[in-house]
């Protein structure tokens, strides 16, 4: 888990503090977005939270195994998309053939296989995000932080991304983004933030979600009186994961208390809240 103690950061000696006193708490499975006026400083805590700018107060603790999508690829490297990949997946640790068979998986779900082999210098501004995103995704990150990934791609590149996005929250990886577009994961966000002035808030308390993880014996039916809001996933290993607007969380654990066939409640995982 990742952990922001008060954090300040400033750029150059006596600047202004672009961010003051922050605190955020990113457990396993959160899907956390940011939001803020241009310039405000999202960017900023990104890179923090991606672990490749430092700090000018405060601390952050815990640092997951983290991938990172900045606003802006530098493509200028003398790699084919498809060398790039593997040449990164080589740096993470991976076999050369399972960086070649992942650099060609995840060019292909984000549908840029036909580029495979050409240079990055040459490839067009969505083709580009696509790397840029297939890089990140290539070392399986538990952190996987991403600055406006979403700008530049093809709505099927930007609906995979979504996926892929709901899959690793689903895995138990934290995701943290910014994206122009508020509906983006609307429903699948478990805690919303807006950096306001230097500070970071927790936005629009009705967007944040509540998931509890609860279990029955096989062929036991969903319990009557569920919130009409909660959504809810199986997983193969029998545990159905519950997802609710915190203001319903209360009614969900109710309607699984009172069932008639008996769940056993796994864990309730409310949304990360503002360090106090
Ligand atoms: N490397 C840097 N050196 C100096 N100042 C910087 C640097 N990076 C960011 N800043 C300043 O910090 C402030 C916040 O910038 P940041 O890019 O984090 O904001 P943002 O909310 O992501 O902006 P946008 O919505 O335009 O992407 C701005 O005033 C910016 O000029």
């Amino acid at each position: 888990m990742l952990t922001f103690h008060q954090v300040g950061r400033r750029y150059g000696l006596g600047g202004p503090w672009v961010l003051r006193g922050v605190g955020l708490a990113l457990p396993a499975g959160t899907l956390a977005r940011v939001a803020g006026a241009n310039g405000t400083g999202k960017s900023t805590l990104l890179r923090l939270a991606a672990g490749i700018d430092a700090p000018s107060a405060g601390r952050i603790e815990g640092r997951p195994r983290t991938a990172y999508v900045p606003e802006r690829f530098p493509p200028a490297l003398p790699f084919t998309a498809h060398g790039y990949l593997t040449h990164l997946g080589r740096v993470h640790g991976l076999s050369r053939r399972t960086a070649r068979v992942r650099a060609e998986r995840w060019l292909d779900r984000f549908g840029a296989r036909a580029h495979g082999e050409t240079p990055l210098a040459e490839l067009s501004k969505g083709t580009v995000q696509k790397v840029a995103v297939a890089q990140a995704l290539l070392a399986e990150p538990e952190l996987l932080v991403l600055d406006e990934a979403w700008t530049g791609l093809d709505a099927e590149a930007r609906d995979a991304l979504d996926e892929v996005v709901t899959e690793r929250v689903a895995g138990g990886a934290s995701v943290l983004f910014v994206d122009h577009d508020p509906r983006r994961l609307a429903g699948a966000v478990s805690a919303a933030y807006e950096v306001s002035g230097t500070s970071l808030i927790a936005a629009e308390r009705g967007t944040a979600r509540v998931r509890i993880d609860a279990e029955a014996p096989p062929g036991t039916k969903l319990p009557d009186g569920l919130p009409p809001e909660a959504t809810h996933e199986r997983d193969p290993s029998g545990t159905v994961r519950f997802t609710v607007p915190a203001a319903h969380s209360d009614a969900l654990l109710r309607a699984l208390l009172t069932a008639a066939g008996p769940w056993h409640i796994h864990r309730v995982r409310p949304p990360a809240a503002r360090e106090r």
